[in-house]
């Protein structure tokens, strides 16, 4: 797969500011669905999310987590796993060219290292169909969730081992996928280190879970970093044993909340502008940037 778009951390190119061009704005839209065990019927809806998402005018879709399938049952889910050149992907390529849209399809099941693992695995799609960046969750969901179901993402998923970073109309990007957005660590290094000005994560959140963290945990990724988040969701009842929080989310990088679906269980998108000024205005309003260097070498070798 295409990781071409991964920047190493330490590199003194990706550690550079992005260049602020004044007035850059770029109109998106964050989609929600409930997927199914039928990939078919799980592309339509796509399908009808994109053709909303291009005549709203916007550059780009963000799509969710399981985007294309989910079935009832891990090993259901490891048989319809497909490299990314494979036939599922190249629907969703057409796609993008059919609606001149870029897409962030926020997990794949991917063929994975061996028979029994994919990868799940956040796939960028510019509008001629070409993959632009591909991401693999690294943060596997292996929880038994209090007043919840007990998933073991592991069993049929493999880890990745690599951030990702890309630039698109709608800015800098940086990739993650639904668990990893409890490890703030990805998202300081994709922006501080990669240049990220938008904070991906599509996401399949239980509804136990999605009630007490998702909102506050997003807000506070886009405090912390000073970034757009665009959290593309699972909502509502997928089959018997499965169901998902919904409530997709674009944020701005004060934290304020520029889009949400009327209904949070719904399926649809929500539109929003980026406005890259307003990204600049609060970076230098609230220099955390610099901040930080001068904290780190203050403690020096004491964060982990
Ligand atoms: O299994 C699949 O089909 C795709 N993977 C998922 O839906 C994953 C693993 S079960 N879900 C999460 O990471 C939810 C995280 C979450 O809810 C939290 O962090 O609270």
């Amino acid at each position: 797969m295409s990781q071409s778009q991964g920047v190493s951390a330490s590199s003194p190119a990706a550690a550079a500011a992005a260049p602020s061009q004044p007035g850059r704005r770029s109109k998106v839209a964050v989609g929600q669905m409930t997927s199914v065990g039928d990939q078919l019927a799980n592309f339509n809806t796509c399908k009808q999310l994109a053709e909303q998402a291009a005549a709203a005018g916007c550059s780009m879709l963000f799509l969710p987590e399981c985007f294309s399938f989910i079935g009832a049952s891990q090993p259901e889910s490891l048989s319809k796993a497909e490299p990314l050149d494979g036939p599922a992907m190249a629907r969703y390529r057409q796609l993008a060219r059919d609606t001149g849209l870029w897409l962030s399809l926020g997990g794949f099941q991917e063929t994975g290292p061996d028979p029994e693992h994919l990868y799940n695995c956040h796939v960028v799609l510019d509008a001629s169909g070409a993959t632009a960046a591909a991401y693999r969750k690294v943060h596997l969901f292996d929880v038994d969730v209090p007043n919840g179901p007990v998933l073991m993402e592991s069993r049929t998923t493999a880890p990745g081992d690599k951030l990702v970073a890309c630039d698109s109309p709608a800015g800098r990007l940086g990739l993650s996928v639904c668990y990893d957005l409890r490890f703030p660590e990805v998202y300081q290094t994709l922006t501080w280190g990669m240049g990220a000005e938008v904070l991906l994560v599509p996401s399949a959140f239980t509804k136990v879970t999605g009630k007490a963290h998702w909102e506050v945990l997003l807000r506070a990724r886009a405090i912390e970093c000073q970034c757009f988040v665009i959290a593309a969701a699972q909502a509502g009842k997928h089959n018997e044993k499965r169901e998902s929080y919904g409530h997709a989310l674009i944020i701005d990088p004060w934290g304020e909340v520029i889009g949400r679906l009327e209904d949070p269980q719904g399926t649809g998108i929500a539109v929003a502008e980026l406005d890259f000024e307003l990204l600049s205005a609060v970076r230098t309003k609230v220099p955390i940037r610099e901040h930080r260097a001068k904290g780190r070498s203050q403690l020096a070798g004491q964060l982990t």
